[in-house]
């Protein structure tokens, strides 16, 4: 599904009148309709539509226009519906106009006694903050949810007051509980601090055909998307079918990284994993990772005169890397000038391994703070990298430059590194994000505070690594990663809450998501990710 900026989403609704006479009013009427079935679809099983009392805030542009359609569907529907229009200061009960002198206390009994506001002020037409009046009504509203917790807030298009292309709220928005988007979600929605306003994200029609979206570059991460990228299961199959992944992970420091990788790479359906240890660290991982097998590196050279020493691990490495077809490289490793120099000779390495003979690479943590040191890293990296930072290790990557945690900047600069790094970029964080090198992106949804902990980066990277080994191009292994590790962490979130989560709990997660989104039995806890195209 499509992300779009406001000029975008205009140029859209231009084309479809020109190219399909599908003019303004016609839209309107998809749209509200649309956002009329989603909000009945949603409604709790002991909610009926019947006697539901809803009240609509209608502004004086189109998002206005909406919310008047979808009122009109919800009352044939039978539901008790009010709308007070805010430029005209009137207000319509049960489809009676109010005396203007009554105004103010008929909105103060309707809103005591509605359950639900339907915020249709404002939309992508939003060209100031919002007036002090518009502020003092959306005020009056979060006063009566905070005493009346039931009260539901659904937003059309978008909370009014939020910047659909920065994601920046004016002070007066109103948090959605729900918000039914239309056509396609709008870009500022996945970074912060709007993400945090607009609730359950739903999607409606305005009837678009689809053909017309071709050409845009952002797109959401949904399951549809993810279905289709699932790695089919041959009945006629082996552990060769599924490709082998090699993990040069881990130290005798950090040993939990290669644990939580390599088995995330099995989760997620890789036919065989290996670990490259050393003598050391081989108890270590062959008494927790039963499954995997291991590829026995010399010990690092422990001072100068032995560097040589260095060779001879690549060396025992590179032996071992034909018939691997993913490869990551870094979490745990540690930084010393040891490991840096080991990691230059395996880029080297796979540099001169023509691209079919060699395993596609995969480099995280450590592997990115080593090569951060060095003046145009990414010189020494073979095509077709995947590269995961989070925003510290992104920083340290473009030497210092401050990356923020969700802002919108950070879509810039990822969309940006990723062509002139030419690397897949999945720059994590809440909503991640993933970028092509040939300018395309893709953004998820899910954010979730649980996720913020050790370990789950290793984890995100082992299925990443597991996707490639059976087969998927970069930039869709990358993608599909990011949505099924963080469905697993909405799993495990669902039982435990947004705290506490261990990177391990994720794991048996995995492939419980993957079958159900495979089935289209996957439940998102937070968010209806298909567009809803009617009934
Ligand atoms: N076009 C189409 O085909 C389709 C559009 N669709 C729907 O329309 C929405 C976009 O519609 P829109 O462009 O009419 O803008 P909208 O957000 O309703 O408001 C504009 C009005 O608000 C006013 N205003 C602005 N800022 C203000 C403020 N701070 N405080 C107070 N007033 C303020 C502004 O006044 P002005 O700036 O002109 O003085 C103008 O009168 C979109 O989000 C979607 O819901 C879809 O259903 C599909 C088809
Ligand atoms: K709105």
């Amino acid at each position: 599904m499509h992300i779009v900026t406001i000029e975008e989403m205009r140029e859209l609704e231009a084309q479809a009148e020109r190219q399909h006479g599908l003019t303004s009013p016609i839209l309107m009427q998809h749209a509200g309709s649309s956002a009329a079935d989603i909000f009945m679809a949603q409604l709790l099983p002991h909610h009926s539509i019947n006697d539901l009392e809803v009240l609509f805030l209608i502004g004086p542009g189109n998002n206005g226009g909406d919310g008047m359609v979808m009122a009109e569907h919800l009352v044939k529907a039978g539901a008790l519906v009010s709308y007070y229009a805010w430029k005209q200061h009137k207000l319509t009960v049960r489809g009676q106009d109010i005396d203007e002198r009554h105004t103010s206390e008929e909105l103060e009994s309707v809103l005591q006694s509605a359950d639900y506001v339907v915020d249709a002020l404002l939309g992508t037409g939003t060209s100031r903050p919002l007036s002090d009046d518009m502020r003092a009504l959306l005020e009056r509203v979060k006063r009566e949810g905070e005493q009346r917790p039931e009260l539901r807030i659904v937003a059309i298009d978008l909370p009014s007051g939020v910047n659909a292309d920065t994601g920046e709220v004016d002070p007066g928005t109103l948090k959605a509980d729900m918000t039914i988007t239309l056509a396609c979600p709008k870009l500022g929605f996945f970074f912060f601090p709007a993400r945090e306003y607009i609730g359950e994200l739903h999607v409606g029609s305005i009837g678009l055909p689809t053909d017309l979206e071709s050409h845009l570059q952002t797109e959401m991460l949904n399951q549809g998307f993810c279905r289709s990228y699932i790695p089919h299961r041959p009945l006629n199959s082996n552990k060769g079918t599924f490709g082998k992944v090699m993990l040069f992970c881990g130290s005798a420091a950090y040993p939990g990284s290669a644990y939580l990788a390599g088995s995330a790479s099995g989760r997620v359906g890789a036919g065989l994993i290996t670990l490259a240890v050393t003598e050391k660290t081989l108890p270590i991982y062959a008494s927790s990772l039963h499954e995997a097998t291991f590829a026995i590196l010399p010990e690092g050279p422990t001072s100068e005169l032995n560097r040589g020493k260095t060779h001879e691990r690549t060396q025992a490495l590179s032996d071992h890397l034909p018939g691997y077809r993913a490869l990551l490289m870094g979490p745990g490793l540690g930084q010393s000038s040891e490991t840096r120099e080991t990691i230059l000779q395996v880029l080297e390495y796979l540099r001169s391994e023509p691209t079919e003979k060699r395993p596609h690479l995969v480099i995280d943590a450590d592997g990115l703070n080593n090569l951060s040191a060095l003046e145009h890293w990414w010189t020494f990296l073979p095509e077709g990298t995947i590269i995961t930072p989070h925003p510290g290790e992104m920083s340290r990557l473009c030497k210092g430059q401050k990356v923020s945690g969700g802002s919108i900047d950070r879509l810039a600069l990822a969309r940006e590194k990723a062509q002139e790094w030419q690397v897949t970029l999945v720059l994590k964080g809440a909503c991640t994000i993933i970028a092509h090198p040939d300018g395309r992106v893709r953004l998820n949804w899910k954010a979730n505070a649980a996720l913020a902990t050790a370990g789950t980066g290793d984890v995100l990277a082992g299925v990443v690594t597991g996707f490639l080994a059976q087969g998927l191009a970069p930039f869709d292994a990358a993608s599909l990663a990011v949505y099924i590790h963080s469905s697993a962490g909405e799993r495990v979130s669902a039982e435990l809450g947004n705290a506490g989560l261990l990177a391990s709990d994720l794991l048996p997660h995995l492939p419980r998501v993957m079958r159900d989104i495979k089935h289209n039995a996957y439940r998102p806890g937070s968010d209806i990710t298909e567009r809803y195209e009617g009934k």
